[in-house]
C-alpha cells in the first residue's frame, strides 16, 4: 500500500505550492487515477511517489516504509519495486527492443543468460516477441509504449506509475494499451497509479481516483463511491455512459 501523508511541495521560494498538504491511500492491487487540470500538481504528486521529486514536507509510506527517511542506497532498492512509464516512452534509440527492456536488469546486475530469458518473457507478455531485434524508430507509438511497459516490469515491481502513458496515442491504440495495463494488474497483481487528463481512461480501468486542483485534493475515493455520491462532481463526470437501446 502507498500512503501519502500531508505532502507539500514548493519548487522555489515565493512560488505557490505545487502540492499543498496532500493525503491519500492507494490500495494494493488497485488501479488508481490522478486527474486535474494542467498545473494542478498531478506530475508532481506522481513523481513524489518514487521520490523523483522530494516533498518539501510530509511522508510517502511504501508498505509502511517512509521513503523520505531512506539512505540513497535504501532508496535505490525501494525504487526497484516501482516501475514507471512515460508519455514520450523514453526509449534508448541506439538500442534495439530487447536491449531497451534489459536496461533495468543490467543495472541490477542480473546475469546475461537470466537477462535474456526474462526479456523474452516480458516481450511475450506485451505481445512483441517478433520485434526483439527492431529499433525504436521502426515501431509504432503503441509498440513503443509496449516496450516501455516491458522495461518498467523487468525488475518485477509491485507498483507501476504511468505518466500520461496513452496521451500521445490514437483512441484505438489507447484502448489496447489500457487493456494491457488491466491484464498486468489482474495477472501480476501490480498496483498501477496513473495520471491522465482523459476521464475516459479513468472510467475504462481505474478502481479509485483523486482529483487535484491547485495542489490540493478536491475529491478522492473508489469509482463506486464517487459515482454513488450525488454531490460528487468527479462522480458525475465518471458516470457510466448511457447505453441507447433501440427497439427492433
Ligand atoms: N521542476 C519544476 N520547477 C518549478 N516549478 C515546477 C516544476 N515542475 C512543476 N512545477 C510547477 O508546479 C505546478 C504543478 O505542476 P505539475 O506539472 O505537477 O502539474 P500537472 O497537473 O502535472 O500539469 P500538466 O497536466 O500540465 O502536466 C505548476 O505550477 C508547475 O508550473
Amino acid at each position: 500500500m502507498i500512503i501519502v501523508e500531508g505532502v507539500s511541495k514548493t519548487y522555489a521560494n515565493g512560488q505557490p505550492a505545487a502540492l499543498d498538504n496532500v493525503s491519500l491511500q492507494i490500495a494494493d492491487g488497485s488501479i488508481f487515477g490522478i486527474v486535474g487540470r494542467s498545473g494542478a500538481g498531478k506530475s508532481t504528486l506522481l513523481r513524489c511517489l518514487n521520490l523523483l521529486e522530494r516533498p518539501t514536507s510530509g511522508r510517502i509510506l511504501l508498505d509502511g516504509q517512509d521513503l523520505t527517511q531512506l539512505s540513497d542506497k535504501q532508496l535505490r532498492e525501494q525504487r526497484q519495486r516501482i516501475g514507471m512509464i512515460f508519455q514520450g516512452f523514453n526509449l534508448l534509440h541506439s538500442r534495439n527492443v530487447a536491449d531497451n527492456v534489459a536496461v533495468p536488469l543490467e543495472i541490477a546486475n542480473v546475469p546475461k543468460a537470466e537477462r535474456a530469458a526474462r526479456v523474452a518473457e516480458l516481450l511475450a507478455l506485451v505481445g512483441l516477441s517478433d520485434k526483439a531485434q527492431a529499433f525504436p524508430s521502426q515501431l509504432s507509438g503503441g509498440q513503443k509504449q509496449r516496450v516501455g511497459i516491458a522495461r518498467a516490469l523487468a525488475a518485477r515491481p509491485a507498483y507501476l506509475l504511468s505518466d500520461e502513458a496513452t496521451s500521445a496515442l490514437d483512441p484505438e491504440t489507447t484502448a489496447s494499451i489500457l487493456e494491457l495495463l488491466r491484464d498486468i494488474n489482474r495477472q501480476l497483481g501490480v498496483t498501477i497509479v496513473l495520471i491522465t487528463h482523459e476521464l475516459e481512461v479513468v472510467k475504462a480501468i481505474c478502481d479509485s481516483a483523486v482529483s487535484l486542483a491547485e495542489g490540493r485534493v478536491v475529491e478522492s475515493g473508489t469509482l463506486v463511491q464517487l459515482q454513488a455520491d450525488p454531490s460528487s462532481r468527479l462522480g458525475r463526470s465518471l458516470a457510466p455512459s448511457l447505453q441507447v437501446v433501440r427497439a427492433v
